[in-house]
């Protein structure tokens, strides 16, 4: 496909995105239809559509409309290209803009706000202080690729030497111990025998930094409370012989972590909520809360837009509950960690500071905030400790 048929096939996607159709779905059922485009074709208009939503707020402002059209004139002017030298009419490129789709131009901090939605930036501003504006304008770019080594199995050294074998280029980070940034053929990572046999995962350098900052020892009864497909599990494992637990209200969500973790090395028992206090209690206890994941943006940017006022307050209300119920299956003497990955104080530092004000025998032990600034995804971790 010539690079003007892709852009007119993000726009077509994007429509579909803006009715309130999932991106992954809008770009799975485009496909499906489109037995012509290559993988290099997919690739490409997945990105754009992924950088239209990143970007929504300021694309829609640069192209002179919120459509799939406008995000994609809006995009080119981003980059500084015309968009009339792409939006000719000839072949398979899209139809000449017309006047109503004279977009305006923004300076880098009116583009960085515009991409964080109009309800969102008094909180946004209030959590990150001075950081924020700096922050907006990460959010607006893509979310490099980092893995995690599994140093059961492998080193950062041998792996990226591995990894160098196959075309891939990794670096070391130094967010966290077992952290690796891709920057040339992550495409081809998860065909790779070290993935295959375990010896990396994927996963953000700010998400192993927060399960890094927890400690472990050997012998120890873990519980990872919100575990969805393990990513946590699995990062505390490596670390220490650990008895590991997995629960989630939502079980299905586990289902590919027994696989994940014997590829791992490990072994995690998956638990029922009826069956949790039947196992405890637990020396650790992880609670990496459902949230509105706005430090994970880069990677998820529809959620951007997607959220609201009643469903973060709603988010806030389930972390309440969730601190709740797990605290009394630590064990005396403990530790819960609370994590989000969320640039908000909602549900972050104020969450914490309402559970130990409402909660006699804990105290906070430490906390931990990281933003996109720092590397990775924007995380919080606090760590409590029960008497
Ligand atoms: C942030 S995700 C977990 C991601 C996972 N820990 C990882 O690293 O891959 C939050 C998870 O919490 C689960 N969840 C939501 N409400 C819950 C509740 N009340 N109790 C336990 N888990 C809950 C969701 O189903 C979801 O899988």
């Amino acid at each position: 496909m010539q690079p003007a048929a892709r852009i007119a096939a993000a726009a077509e996607i994007l429509d579909r995105v803006l009715e309130g159709e999932a991106a992954e779905k809008a770009l799975t059922s485009w496909a499906r239809g489109a037995r012509f485009a290559g993988s290099k074709d997919r690739a490409a208009i997945r990105d754009h559509v992924f950088d239209a939503l990143r970007c929504m707020g300021s694309f829609a402002v640069l192209g002179g409309a919120r459509t799939g059209r406008g995000l994609m004139a809006g995009m080119l002017r981003d980059a500084g290209q015309d968009p009339a030298e792409v939006f000719t009419g000839e072949g398979h490129a899209p139809a000449p803009l017309t006047e109503a789709e004279t977009g305006q131009s923004l300076s880098d901090d009116e583009a960085a706000w515009a991409d964080i939605p109009d309800w969102v930036r008094p909180d946004f501003e209030a959590s990150l202080g001075l950081d924020a504006l700096a922050v907006a304008k990460a959010l607006r770019a893509r979310a490099p690729v980092q893995i995690r080594v599994n140093r059961r199995l492998s080193t950062r050294g041998a792996l990226q030497a591995e990894l160098a074998d196959e075309g891939i280029t990794a670096q070391p980070m130094e967010l966290a111990r077992a952290a690796l940034e891709v920057t040339e053929g992550a495409r081809k990572l998860q065909r790779t025998a070290a993935y295959e046999d375990g010896r990396f995962e994927m996963q953000d350098a700010g998400s192993q930094a927060i399960c890094e900052a927890v400690p472990v020892a050997d012998g120890q009864r873990v519980l990872d409370y919100c575990a969805g497909g393990g990513g946590k599990s699995l990062a505390l494992g490596a670390r220490a012989e650990l008895r590991l637990h997995a629960h989630d209200a939502a079980p299905q969500r586990m289902k590919d972590l027994p696989a994940r973790a014997r590829r791992a090395g490990l072994r995690v028992t998956l638990l029922d909520s009826d069956d949790l206090a039947a196992h405890g209690p637990f020396d650790l206890v992880f609670c990496d809360v459902p949230c509105s994941g706005s430090g994970a943006w880069r990677r998820a940017p529809e959620g951007k837009w997607r959220l609201t006022r009643d469903r973060l307050e709603e988010l806030t209300a389930i972390q309440a509950q969730i601190l709740d119920t797990a605290a009394p299956l630590v064990a005396p003497g403990g530790r819960l960690a609370y994590a989000t990955c969320s640039l908000f104080d909602a549900e972050n530092a104020a969450q914490i500071r309402a559970f130990l004000e409402r909660t006699p025998g804990w105290r906070q032990d430490s906390e931990r905030r990281l933003t996109p600034l720092d590397g990775g995804d924007g995380f919080y971790v606090s760590q409590l400790l029960r008497d």
